[in-house]
């Protein structure tokens, strides 16, 4: 779903099957066709494990396609049954390692890989080492992970953000039995790597272990910009029918950063600490930054027994709150965290690059009101600047300053 998704934005076809034939596995065809699901046209990608030939790349045109679908899908069933590899994580890098794919997409496929076999080695109780993959180290899943790092790579995006993943619910039937839905090494890897899931009331599988390896990847942020343009839509069909569309939707989006002049919600947590050392207060304000913070700071407190104490003050959206509420009590001796639901207003702002003396500096244009603006030049831009030249953060800041202001 992820691979047709992709390819459906317009990523190169051809590209892509080279690298996939570099792979050298033997015995694939590769069917690229349009489907409908629930009246939604969405490409549909299909490896198809044949005999020992890796081959024959068919489109099928729109009119035809659910007839194809079908077909294509039992032939898929029928040859699984008796295509079944094992492959541990050391033969995977070998075939990835081995093929023509560059630096980037090698790394990309290597991480999916090691994110399912940990998942896996937790599910059977078994080192990663000992990890022989079944299911997904059968060809079909190494020319999705692969072609799904070729198609990320060729996108060349800043970020990539999830929704929560759909899910349904009941059991599958796999080679070794009857599993529960989500199945172990999928719940593993939500847990593992903190993806978030939707459960809905649809009976049966929606996302395998290599989709969720997948995402858990691919994951940059969980929390999706509040406004954006959407540049491209790519839609990838599954192969089963749910009641709501089985399709995976990839928009690629250009941030806008600009903020409403409604009123934002967010959290402000505190906490007064009077006896955890000044090393766990350094390690935890990291943490919570780490996390999802969107401020962190500390204010100097008299507290009771006359002790000087501080207050650990956080700022949070919902979606982390719950998250950094866990690192404070993990890292600091708080016992108790105030919590307070407030509102923020904030300047609207603009994402730009200026031309200095130095080279292109990237910035905010922020909004004083309609007619006013002033331009903020990066802070990491700047420091980076002052090591490259060896300058003083006056020197360069006031001379970018002056630049944008002439
Ligand atoms: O064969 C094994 S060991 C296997 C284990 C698990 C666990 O969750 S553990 C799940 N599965 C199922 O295999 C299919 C194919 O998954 P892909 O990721 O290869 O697409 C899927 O139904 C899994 O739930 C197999
Ligand atoms: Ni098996």
């Amino acid at each position: 779903m992820t691979v047709a998704a992709l390819l459906d934005l317009g990523l190169n076809k051809e590209n892509l099957l080279n690298y996939l034939k570099s792979l050298n596995l033997e015995g694939f065809d590769i069917n690229i066709y349009r489907v409908y699901k629930s009246s939604i046209s969405a490409l549909k990608f299909d490896v198809i494990l044949s005999g020992n030939s890796s081959k024959i790349i068919k489109e099928e045109n729109l009119e035809n396609s659910k007839i194809n679908s079908s077909l294509k899908l039992k032939s898929v069933k029928k040859v699984h049954k008796h295509t079944h590899d094992h492959r541990n994580l050391f033969d995977i890098r070998k075939i990835i390692d081995d093929s023509n794919l560059t630096e980037n997409p090698k790394k990309i496929a290597k991480g999916i890989f090691e994110i399912i076999a940990k998942a896996e080695s937790k599910a059977h109780g078994i080192s990663i080492e000992d990890v022989h993959f079944h299911e997904v180290g059968a060809v079909d899943s190494i020319v999705d992970i692969v072609a799904t790092a070729v198609l990320i790579d060729e996108l060349g995006i800043e970020n990539i953000y999830f929704s929560p993943i759909s899910e349904g619910y009941g059991t599958v039937k796999i080679q070794h039995g009857i599993l529960p839905v989500p199945v172990p090494a999928v719940a593993n890897i939500f847990s593992q790597n903190d993806l978030l899931m939707n459960l809905t009331d649809e009976e049966g599988e929606m996302i395998t272990p290599t989709g969720a390896g997948i995402a858990a990847f691919l994951k940059a942020k969980d929390e999706m910009p509040k406004k954006f343009k959407i540049k491209r839509i790519g839609i990838g069909a599954g192969s089963k029918d749910f009641s709501r569309a089985n399709i995976l939707r990839v928009f690629e989006i250009e941030e806008v950063e600009t903020t409403s002049t409604e009123v934002d919600e967010i959290y402000l947590l505190e906490t007064n600490i009077d006896d955890s050392t000044g090393e766990n207060l350094g390690f935890v304000f990291e943490e919570l930054l780490n996390n999802g913070a969107k401020d962190v700071y500390y204010t100097p407190i008299y507290m009771k027994k006359n002790r000087p104490s501080y207050m650990l003050s956080v700022i949070t959206d919902d979606l982390h709150k719950t998250k950094l509420e866990e690192i404070i009590y993990k890292n600091t001796t708080s016992i108790g965290i105030r919590e307070q639901r407030i509102k923020r207003r904030v300047l609207n702002r603009e994402k730009i690059t200026i031309d200095t003396k130095y080279g292109k500096v990237n910035a905010k244009k922020i909004f004083i009101d309609e007619s006013n603006y002033r331009i903020q030049p990066e802070f990491e831009d700047i420091k980076s600047i002052c090591i490259k030249e060896n300058l003083s953060f006056n020197d360069v800041y006031y001379r970018i300053i002056s630049e944008i202001n002439s």
